[in-house]
C-alpha cells in the first residue's frame, strides 16, 4: 500500500514540479481556499447522493413497469384460460343435468354457451383435423358413419413437461394415459346410448385432454353429412344428421369449422353449403381446407386460401393431414405437425402463406377468437341465467315443495292443504270471491217468485172451496161458520209450501256443491294432488248431503208448524157473517150461495198470505242456519276424524302427485341447480366484475 503511494507520489511529482511559492500555500493554504476546497466537497457528495437516489427510483420504476407487463400478460393469460375453463365447466354441468338444447319446455344454457363445430362431409378430414389440433390419435375410425354422438372435446393446456392425460364426463375417476382406450371408450360410449344399431343421438360425450401440446380450446365433433345411410341405418338417418349439425351451427353463438376437401370441387362442399345457409355474412365460419398434398399436379388451392374463390371474414386455412397410408404405418402426430409444416414452408404455392397454414396455427386461430367471443357473450348469459333462475324458481313456488316422507309431516300438509281449501271456500261465500251472492239470489227472487206462482187461485175458487167445505160439513151442513171447513181448507192450501221449501234447500245445496268444485279448482296448493282432491270434495259432498237433509227437515218443519196451530188472532179479526147479516134466515140462506164460498175463499187467501210472507223470512234462516252456516263451520270435520284414523300409507296415497307434474319438478329443480352452478362459476372468475 505505501509502496503503491510512494510510486504514486513519485510518478505525480515527474509531471507536476510545484513552484516554492505553490509548494508552501499547499502545506499552508489560506483560510479561504481551505473554505472552498470543503464547500467543494460537499457539493460533491450531495450530487453523488442525489444521482443515487435518482438512479435507484428510476429502476425501481423501470421494475415496476416490468413487473406490470408481466402481471397484465400473466392477467391476460389467466384470462383467457378462466374463460375457455368457464364456459368448459358450465358445458360439463348442462351435459350431467340433462340440458342438451332443443328441449322447448325449459330455459336452455346450452344453447347460449359460444362453442366451436366441426361441420364436413363423410371422409372430408374431420377427424384428423380434430386428432392434429390435440396431436394425438383417438378418435374412432371406420367405414360408414363413425360418430354417431357430438363428442365435446375440451383441450386444456399443461405445465410443459406434464403428461397427456384424457378423461370422460361419465368416468370422472378415470383417466386415460393411452389413447387407443380413449377410442375404445368413446366407441363403447356411443354404444351404449344408440345401442349397436347405428342409430344417432344428440347425447353428447364429453371427452377432457390435459396436455402441453394443446391450447385450450373446445371443439364439438358431429357426425358426417352423408348422403345415404349405410347398412342397418334407417333412410331418415341422413336427415338426423342433418336436422342436428343444423341444431348447432343455427347458434349465433357457434362458431363453424366448415372442413372441406381440397381435392372436391368447393360448388359441392357440404360444409360451405350449410354454412352459407346458416352464416350467410361468413361471420362465424373458419374455411378449412384439408388433403392439399392430395391436389393434382399442377394445381392448387391459392383462390381458396387467399380468399378469392370463396371469401369469408375469416382467412381460409389450409392442412395437411396424415394420409391412410400414414395412420397405416402408425406415422405418429408430432411428426405429422412437423411434416405439415415442411409441406407448407417448402411449398413453392403456399410458402408464402406458411405463417397461416397448418393445424397448429388453426388451433391457435381458434382459441383466440373462441375467447373473444365468449367475452363478448358473458354479459348477455349472465343477464339469461338470471332471467331463467327466476322464471324456475317461481315455476317451482307453484308447483309446490317436494312431499314429506314421515306421516306426521304428511298428515301435517294435508291438513294444511285442507285450510287452504277451506279459506278459498269461505271467500266463496262471504265475498271476495263470485259465488255466494247467488245463494242470496235464491231468497230474494228464486223463493219469492215460487210462492207467487203457488195455485192458490184454482184451490181457492168458490167451486173448490164449496166443495171442500162441503166435504167437510157432511151430511150435517155448517151452523155459523165451516170451521172443518176452514181447517182442511188451510192445510191442503200449506200443502203447497213444502215444494218452495224443499226447492230453496235443494237449490242451495247446489250452490255450494258448486262452490265446492270451484274451490279445489281455485286452490293453487292442491293442484298437485288429485287424489286428496278427489277426497276433499268427495267428503264435502257428504257432508253437503247431511246438510241438505236437516236443512230440509227444518225447512219442511215451519210448513207443519203452520198447520199445526193456526194464528186463532187472524180469524178473531175477521167481521163475523151472522153480525154482519143481522137476519140469521138470510144468513142462513146466503151461507150457501156463490158468494159465501168466495168469502170464505178469500178469508183463507188473506190467512195462506199471511203463512206465506212468515215462510218467505222462514225458510232463508233455516236454510242458511242448517247448510250455509255449518258449510262455512264443519264442512271437513268428519273428513278431519277419518284422518285421524287413517294408517301411513293411506295418507301417502292421499299426497299421490299427478306424475306428469313431479316430473316437471323434477326437470325444473335440476335445471334450476345448472342456472345456480352456472351463476357460481361466474361469480367465481372475479374478473368479470
Ligand atoms: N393425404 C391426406 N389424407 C387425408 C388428409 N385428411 C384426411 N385424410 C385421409 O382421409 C380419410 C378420411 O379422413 P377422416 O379424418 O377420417 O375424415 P372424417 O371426415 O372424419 O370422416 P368420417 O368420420 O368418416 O366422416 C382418412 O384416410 C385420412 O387419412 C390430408 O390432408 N391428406
Amino acid at each position: 500500500m505505501s509502496r503503491h503511494t510512494t510510486q504514486t507520489n513519485i510518478s505525480f511529482s515527474r509531471y507536476f514540479r510545484p513552484t516554492p511559492i505553490i509548494r508552501k500555500k499547499i502545506k499552508n493554504p489560506p483560510k479561504k481556499a481551505k473554505i472552498a476546497f470543503y464547500l467543494l466537497l460537499y457539493y460533491l457528495s450531495v450530487c453523488v447522493t442525489s444521482f443515487i437516489i435518482f438512479y435507484s427510483l428510476i429502476s425501481r420504476s423501470r421494475n415496476t413497469n416490468s413487473d406490470r407487463v408481466f402481471e397484465e400478460k400473466e392477467t391476460e393469460m389467466a384470462t383467457m384460460e378462466s374463460l375457455i375453463g368457464l364456459v368448459n365447466r358450465i358445458q360439463r354441468a348442462c351435459t350431467v343435468l340433462g340440458d342438451h338444447g332443443g328441449d322447448t319446455a325449459l330455459p336452455t344454457l346450452w344453447e347460449a354457451l359460444p362453442s366451436v363445430v366441426v361441420v364436413g362431409g363423410q371422409s372430408s378430414g374431420k377427424s384428423s383435423v380434430l386428432e392434429s389440433v390435440v396431436g394425438r390419435d383417438f378418435l374412432p375410425r371406420g367405414s360408414g358413419i363413425v360418430t354417431r354422438r357430438p363428442l365435446v372435446l375440451q383441450l386444456h393446456k399443461t405445465e410443459p413437461g406434464k403428461q397427456d392425460y384424457a378423461e370422460f364426463l361419465h368416468l370422472p375417476q378415470k383417466k386415460f394415459t393411452n389413447f387407443s382406450m380413449v377410442r375404445k371408450e368413446i366407441q363403447d360410449e356411443t354404444d351404449r346410448v344408440t345401442g349397436k344399431s347405428k342409430q344417432i343421438s344428440p347425447i353428447p360425450i364429453h371427452l377432457s385432454i390435459h396436455s402441453p401440446n394443446v391450447v385450450n380450446l373446445t371443439l364439438i365433433d358431429l357426425p358426417g353429412l352423408t348422403k345415404v345411410a349405410v347398412e342397418g341405418q334407417p333412410e331418415s338417418v341422413v336427415q338426423e344428421i342433418e336436422t342436428m349439425v343444423r341444431s348447432y351451427v343455427e347458434k349465433p353463438n357457434c362458431l363453424i369449422l366448415a372442413i372441406t376437401p381440397a381435392n372436391q370441387d368447393l360448388a359441392t362442399s357440404d360444409a360451405i353449403k350449410l354454412s352459407r345457409e346458416v352464416d350467410p355474412t361468413g361471420e362465424r365460419t373458419f374455411g378449412v381446407l384439408t388433403k392439399l398434398d392430395l391436389m393434382d399436379k399442377g394445381t392448387n388451392a391459392l383462390d381458396i386460401l387467399e380468399g378469392r374463390a370463396y371469401p369469408l371474414q375469416r382467412p381460409w386455412v389450409g392442412i395437411v393431414n396424415r394420409s391412410q397410408a400414414d395412420i397405416n404405418r402408425n406415422v405418429d402426430m408430432i411428426a405429422a405437425r412437423r411434416r405439415e409444416r415442411e409441406f407448407f414452408v417448402t411449398s413453392p404455392d403456399y410458402g408464402h402463406l406458411a405463417g397461416g397454414m397448418g393445424s397448429e396455427y388453426l388451433a391457435k386461430l381458434l382459441s383466440r377468437h373462441l375467447e373473444s367471443v365468449i367475452r363478448t357473450r358473458i354479459p348477455g348469459i349472465i343477464s339469461l341465467i338470471n332471467r331463467s333462475i327466476d322464471e324456475l324458481e317461481a315455476e317451482l313456488d307453484h308447483l309446490g315443495r317436494p312431499v314429506a316422507i314421515d306421516s306426521g309431516a304428511q298428515l301435517y300438509t294435508i291438513l294444511e292443504l285442507c285450510r287452504a281449501f277451506d279459506r278459498v271456500f269461505q271467500e266463496h261465500l262471504d265475498g271476495g270471491r263470485p259465488g255466494g251472492d247467488r245463494i242470496y239470489g235464491v231468497f230474494d227472487s228464486h223463493l219469492p217468485d215460487a210462492l207467487r206462482k203457488l195455485p192458490f187461485d184454482r184451490h181457492l175458487s168458490p167451486q173448490n172451496v164449496r166443495k171442500v167445505v162441503s166435504e167437510a160439513d157432511g151430511y150435517q151442513p155448517h151452523l155459523i161458520a165451516p170451521e172443518q171447513g176452514y181447517r182442511r181448507l188451510i192445510d191442503s192450501a200449506l200443502n203447497y209450501f213444502r215444494a218452495p221449501a224443499e226447492s230453496s234447500v235443494d237449490t242451495v245445496h247446489r250452490i255450494l256443491k258448486e262452490l265446492v268444485r270451484r274451490s279445489i279448482g281455485e286452490t293453487q296448493e292442491l293442484k298437485r294432488f288429485p287424489t286428496l282432491q278427489a277426497e276433499i270434495a268427495a267428503a264435502a259432498n257428504e257432508a253437503l248431503e247431511r246438510f241438505r237433509e236437516d236443512s230440509k227437515k227444518t225447512t219442511l218443519r215451519l210448513v207443519d208448524m203452520e198447520s199445526s196451530y193456526l194464528t186463532v188472532d187472524f180469524f178473531r179479526k175477521l167481521p163475523q157473517e151472522v153480525e154482519r147479516g143481522g137476519n140469521p134466515t138470510v144468513s142462513t140462506v146466503d151461507r150457501y150461495t156463490e158468494g159465501h164460498f168466495r168469502r170464505i175463499g178469500s178469508n183463507v187467501t188473506l190467512y195462506i198470505g199471511m203463512v206465506a210472507e212468515t215462510l218467505r223470512n222462514g225458510i232463508p234462516k233455516a236454510v242458511v242456519h242448517c247448510q250455509v252456516k255449518e258449510a262455512k263451520r264443519s264442512l271437513l270435520d268428519h273428513f278431519y276424524t277419518q284422518l285421524g284414523q287413517k294408517e301411513a300409507k293411506q295418507l301417502a296415497q292421499l299426497l299421490d302427485e299427478d306424475p306428469r307434474l313431479m316430473e316437471r319438478r323434477q326437470q325444473c329443480a335440476k335445471r334450476l341447480e345448472l342456472y345456480k352452478s352456472a351463476r357460481d362459476e361466474i361469480d367465481s372468475v372475479t374478473w368479470i366484475r
